[in-house]
């Protein structure tokens, strides 16, 4: 469990955070929805430790989060931000090794690299493993930092520790069909007792995906429940100024929206 109560952060005169509480349940794939500018990175950013909020706490478990070791939380917290440039020529198993190097002191192990192979693979990128990763396409760079983020999470057998993922906009330079399949991933992971907690701004692949919503406006939480409870034609129209309309879809009787 991930609980924050009563976060606020500003910075100078601006408030970007507003008395924002909220608790993530692990088995529970979380969507953050909101316009631009909501404070949904923002929030982001105070839920992993990047910015500290100046009132209010964050809990991994029943720990205050600045507690937690820092070789703790790397094993624990995994987080792809939006920021997906590299400042080194590095190879995608180099960038995917990365995500390992909580879990080895000098050299990886077998195991290491077993690990980074499987998670390339399951974002379809293994055949990729020895380019170099400046020259890939911003959708391939974005597979790549998902499969380094799963390589830091990935559990052996038998470990049952939470683990909490972060995905600010992980899907925002992919096709329709690596959107699907990423997501997919995601549920699936979200089901093994991982908090799972990714920002998105398609409204119908929260409607499809998601188990809880968070749908952000102003730096505070305008709505958080069930894709059905908060992603309202009223609610939409309240955050987003835009009356949105409903369908159903025909193969799965799920509501689509169309604005
Ligand atoms: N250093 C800063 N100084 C002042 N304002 C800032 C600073 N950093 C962010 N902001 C503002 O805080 C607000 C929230 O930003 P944030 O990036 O959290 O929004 P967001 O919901 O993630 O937006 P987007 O959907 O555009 O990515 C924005 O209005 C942004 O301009």
């Amino acid at each position: 469990m991930l609980r924050a109560e009563h976060l606020s952060f500003r910075i100078g005169e601006k408030t970007l955070i507003d008395d924002v509480s909220l608790r993530l349940t692990p088995g529970e794939f979380t969507m953050v929805l909101g316009p631009n500018g909501a404070g949904k990175s923002t929030l982001l950013k105070l839920l992993t430790g990047t910015e500290t909020p100046q009132h209010g706490q964050v809990w991994y478990g029943d720990r205050p989060l600045p507690s937690i070791p820092l070789a703790t939380q790397a094993r624990q917290k995994g987080v792809l931000s939006q920021l997906l440039s590299l400042p080194f020529d590095l190879s995608v198993a180099d960038v995917v090794m990365m995500g390992r190097y909580p879990y080895f002191d000098l050299n990886p192990t077998a195991q290491d690299k077993h690990v980074a192979d499987d998670c390339l693979a399951s974002v379809g990128m293994l055949t990729f493993k020895t380019r170099a990763f400046a020259s890939l396409s911003e959708g391939e760079k974005q597979k790549v930092h998902l499969a380094r983020v799963l390589a830091q999470l990935h559990r052996p057998a038998g470990d049952e520790s939470v683990k909490y993922l972060f995905l600010d906009e992980p899907i925002s330079a992919l096709d329709i069909l690596y959107q699907h399949q990423i997501l997919s991933l995601v549920q699936t992971l979200a089901s093994q007792t991982m908090v799972v907690f990714v920002i998105v701004h398609d409204i119908n692949l929260a409607l499809q995906y998601a188990r809880t919503v968070i749908l952000m406006d102003q730096g505070r939480i305008h709505g958080m429940g069930s894709p059905d409870e908060v992603l309202t034609a009223d609610a939409i129209e309240a955050v987003f100024q835009l009356r949105p309309y409903f369908l159903t879809h025909p193969g799965t009787g799920r509501r689509v929206m169309i604005c």
